[in-house]
């Protein structure tokens, strides 16, 4: 499957260097010009859990295998790029493919790093970017409208509906609200996820700060916290540049740094966990002598379906799962006791797979 989270911003706020912190890597280049990535940067991450490690531990696995998200790392955006400023609409494409948005907000103060306006203010830069995006809705809106009157008149169907969902995001991009403000019912929600609206993917708001403000964030972050709570979206506040520095260092030195600055994890993983929620993301586990390992899968998935992530024969053949719940297996340790004690359930198709189970898929080839 794979969950694409895209990294948007203006020029030169620390989107790359953001994405190489992610990603553990020096993958991008990351330098004070605006511009400086053009081609876009994809890495996975690895998805903290600690329930992981707790796993494990009571099972003695060898190995420990987290599971993954990707992280797109894109050109930077400014005003009029809708209309071919800057890199114009090559990034755009970009955006449309990923699931959900990182949106990065400079929110620290350097007058050796350039702002592309001159000034810091990460709430009129959020209003600068999501004009663009909606800019670029509308006038794709506009025309995908236009392409599909011959259809309507056959009365297609898939044309109808695509119609009536392009007409309610044009009314509210119409009125300056993004797509995603738009209430969509469920049956519609796969059509209406298919027209890959900009502004239509769930956003997260990342304040790139000092290194001073990221345990408590500053001003900057906190009109930006303020924002998003009236757009009903989450905030996040990291310092990218610290970030880096922490990304490189071993486990040990890390952990050390982090208390040296007050801080009790790495905003990288608050990062992650949070991108995670916002895209509505649950994780089951599978656990054994040789490795214990995570996988994801979208909340409200049925058992078939999620076995269906380790391997397509898996869900073809399905029979049952033996679930454990995560505090059960770590409370009675491990899975013989869990099942001495009557915590191994065996579920069949109907049964949607639960944030930390620990499963054991049986399967017909
Ligand atoms: N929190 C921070 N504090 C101070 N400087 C920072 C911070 N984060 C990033 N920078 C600096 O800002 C500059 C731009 O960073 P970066 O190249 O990551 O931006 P970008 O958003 O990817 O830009 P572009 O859109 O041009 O690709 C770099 O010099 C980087 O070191
Ligand atoms: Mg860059």
């Amino acid at each position: 499957m794979g969950f694409k989270m895209g990294i948007v911003g203006l020029p030169n706020v620390g989107k790359s260097t953001l994405f190489n912190a992610l990603t553990k890597t020096a993958a991008a280049q990351a330098a004070n010009f605006p511009f400086c990535t053009i081609e876009p940067n994809i890495g996975e991450v690895a998805v903290p859990d600690a329930r992981l490690d707790k796993l494990a531990a009571t099972a003695g696995s060898k190995q420990i295998i987290p599971t993954r998200m990707t992280f797109v790392d894109i050109a930077g955006l400014v005003k009029g790029a809708s209309k071919g400023e800057g890199l114009g609409n090559q990034f755009l494409a970009n955006i449309r493919e990923v699931d959900a948005i990182a949106h990065v907000l400079r929110c620290f103060e350097d007058d050796d790093v350039t702002h592309v306006e001159d000034r810091v203010d990460p709430v009129a830069d959020a209003d600068t970017i999501e004009t663009e995006l909606m800019l670029a809705d509308l006038e794709s809106i506009e025309k995908r409208r236009a392409g599909l009157v011959r259809k309507l008149k056959g009365g297609d169907k898939e044309a109808v509906t695509q119609d009536r969902l392009l007409a309610a995001a044009q009314a509210a991009l119409e009125e300056g609200k993004p797509a995603r403000t738009v209430q969509v019912d469920a049956e519609d929600l796969k059509a209406w996820k298919m027209l890959q609206l900009l502004t239509s993917k769930p956003i997260l708001y990342v304040c790139n700060v000092d290194e001073g403000s990221a345990g408590a964030g500053n001003d900057f972050s906190a009109r930006v916290a303020e924002m998003a709570a009236e757009q009903g979206a989450a905030s996040v506040v990291i310092s990218a540049q610290i970030e880096e520095e922490i990304s490189q260092l071993d486990p040990e030195e890390a952990e050390m740094f982090l208390t040296e600055m007050g801080l009790d994890e790495a905003g990288l993983d608050r990062l992650i966990r949070a991108g995670y929620e916002l895209l509505h993301l649950e994780t089951y586990f599978t656990v054994g002598p040789k490795e214990a390992r995570a996988w994801t899968i979208p909340a409200g998935t049925p058992a078939p379906k999620a076995a269906g992530v380790i391997h397509g024969d898996f869900e073809k053949g399905f029979i049952r799962a033996e679930t454990i719940a995560y505090d059960d297996f770590v409370t009675l340790g491990g899975e013989q006791k869990a099942k001495d004690a009557g915590k191994m359930r065996a579920e069949g198709k109907q049964y949607i797979v639960k944030d930390g189970d620990v499963l054991h898929f049986l399967f017909n080839t």
